[in-house]
């Protein structure tokens, strides 16, 4: 009960399988998809893995910006936010994520909606 998010989710195994499963959907998503159209799939997916880790209470280290930096001029609006986290969601539920686990990651994501949207 007191493990840290990331262990209970799976640690990074699981974290990767996510975020590949996330980008797999993403990539795909018409309503978001232009954003990510020079992205190189890799890369992006070590710095998320990363982030996430470390936002769960894992041991890694982001070296990336910070969601401000990294999302400024993309000008973002709520809809695509929304868009990217349904997919979140799908991708949580392909693995089977349990509910607690889930809400907990929705709900860090989710506080970081202003950092991201509208900059
Ligand atoms: C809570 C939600 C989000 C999180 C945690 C997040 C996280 C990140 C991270 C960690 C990076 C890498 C920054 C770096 O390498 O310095 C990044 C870049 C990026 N994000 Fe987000 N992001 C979120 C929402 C969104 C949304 C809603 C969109 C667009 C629909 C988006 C589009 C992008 C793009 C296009 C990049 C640049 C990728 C590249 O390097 O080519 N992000 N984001």
């Amino acid at each position: 009960a007191d493990k840290t998010l990331y262990d209970r989710l799976g640690g990074k195994p699981a974290l990767e399988a996510v975020v590949g499963e996330l980008w797999a959907i993403t990539s795909k998503d018409k309503r978001i998809n232009k954003y990510f159209a020079n992205t190189k799939p890799e890369a992006f997916a070590g710095q998320l893995v990363d982030f996430l880790c470390e936002a769960s209470g894992g041991p890694c280290k982001y070296k990336g910006q910070d969601m401000v930096a990294a999302h400024t001029g993309m000008h973002l609006k709520n809809k695509d936010f929304d868009a990217l986290a349904q997919n979140v969601v799908k991708a949580l539920d392909k693995f089977k994520v349990p509910a607690r686990e889930k809400k907990e990651v929705m709900t860090m994501l989710g506080s970081l909606r202003s950092s991201i949207v509208n900059h």
